[in-house]
């Protein structure tokens, strides 16, 4: 299980290759953000891309988490993209399309026996049918670099050819599938992006129902997306409030060793202790975010 809670609501791609959105990147307030290598920036950009990015992240002044999303090990930037990024300072390094849990053990013998901070993390996207059958075994591999697990909506529809309609039914078994691998090795597990940025409802829509869905947080391409996501995927008032009521009912001189208690007419466990715990860190975590 993960030791600290990070807030993960909000994290923007912004291209490596648009020097403009990196400067604004630099104002924004996203719990997070992701520098793209890969698929927004075209194989001619590739190398300026990584050295502008280089350059850009040594006077960032970013104070969220940073992470770089390098293009495949199997293409002809992704092992410099990685070795850059290695030497960054990032907080966590973004594999694309990732299949197998070899490709995450070999990146996590990479990072062995080199001058990479035990605090680097590897975060996988899960974004093609093998990634996605095979989501488990990948979230098992992290070995305590593994951070997080990413829904890629765009590449699954292009690999499958599925037309998902405005609620993703015809993706939810897939989403469960990649929400429960990263739940049974204690990673975080973001959502993928909405690419109708100007679609504020349908936004909020998905957002809500990724956070039903048990999402941390959703991926973003465009600055207008941070609050909402921020908003759906902060906790309510009314939650708060429940689990406040909670770490207080359990403090109770009376119920100090009980399992089970009835408060307002409910029964109450100790695993909603630490669902309330959670929250509560949770929104500690969120409101002393640097
Ligand atoms: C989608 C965009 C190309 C739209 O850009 P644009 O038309 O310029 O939008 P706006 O005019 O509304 O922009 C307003 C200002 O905001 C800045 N901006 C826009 N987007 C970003 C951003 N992501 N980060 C930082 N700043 C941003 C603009 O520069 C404007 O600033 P100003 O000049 O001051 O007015 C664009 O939003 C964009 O490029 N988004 C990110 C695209 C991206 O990274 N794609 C790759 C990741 S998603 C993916 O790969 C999917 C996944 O793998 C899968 O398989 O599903
Ligand atoms: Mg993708």
């Amino acid at each position: 299980m993960q030791s600290t809670i990070r807030p993960r609501r909000s994290v923007l791609f912004v291209p490596a290759a648009n020097s403009r959105a990196l400067e604004k990147s630099d104002g924004l307030r996203p719990d997070g953000l992701i520098y793209d290598l890969e698929d927004s920036v075209s194989p001619e950009e590739k190398p300026a891309a990584r050295e502008r990015l280089r350059d850009h992240l040594e006077g960032s002044a970013f104070s969220g988490e940073r992470i770089v999303r390098i293009n495949g090990l199997d293409t002809p930037w992704g092992t410099e993209d990685f070795l850059m990024a290695r030497g960054a300072g990032v907080d966590a390094i973004l594999l694309p399309k990732v299949e197998t849990a070899r490709v995450v053990r070999q990146l996590v013998d990479a990072l062995k026996d080199t001058d990479a901070p035990d605090s680097l993390k590897l975060w996988a996207m899960i974004e093609t049918p093998l990634g996605i059958l095979d989501a488990g075994s990948i979230a098992a591999e992290g070995q305590g670099r593994l951070g997080a697990l990413v829904v890629g909506p765009n590449d699954i529809k292009l690999a499958t050819g599925i037309r998902p309609d405005a609620a993703r039914s015809e993706m939810l078994p897939w989403l469960m599938q990649i929400v429960l691998a990263a739940k049974a090795h204690g990673l975080s597990v973001l959502d993928g992006i909405y690419g109708d940025f100007r679609d504020t409802d349908g936004f909020a829509d998905e957002c809500a129902s990724a956070r039903r869905m048990g999402f941390d947080g959703k991926t973003l391409i465009h600055p207008s997306q941070i609050e909402p996501a921020e908003v759906a995927f902060s906790p309510l008032p009314e939650a708060v409030r429940w689990a406040e009521t909670v770490i207080a009912a359990f403090e109770r001189e009376e119920n100090q060793g009980k399992g089970v208690i009835g408060l307002d007419g409910r029964m109450v466990e100790r695993l909603h202790l630490v669902e309330a715990t959670r929250l509560i860190a949770l929104r500690d975590a969120i409101a002393h975010r640097a």
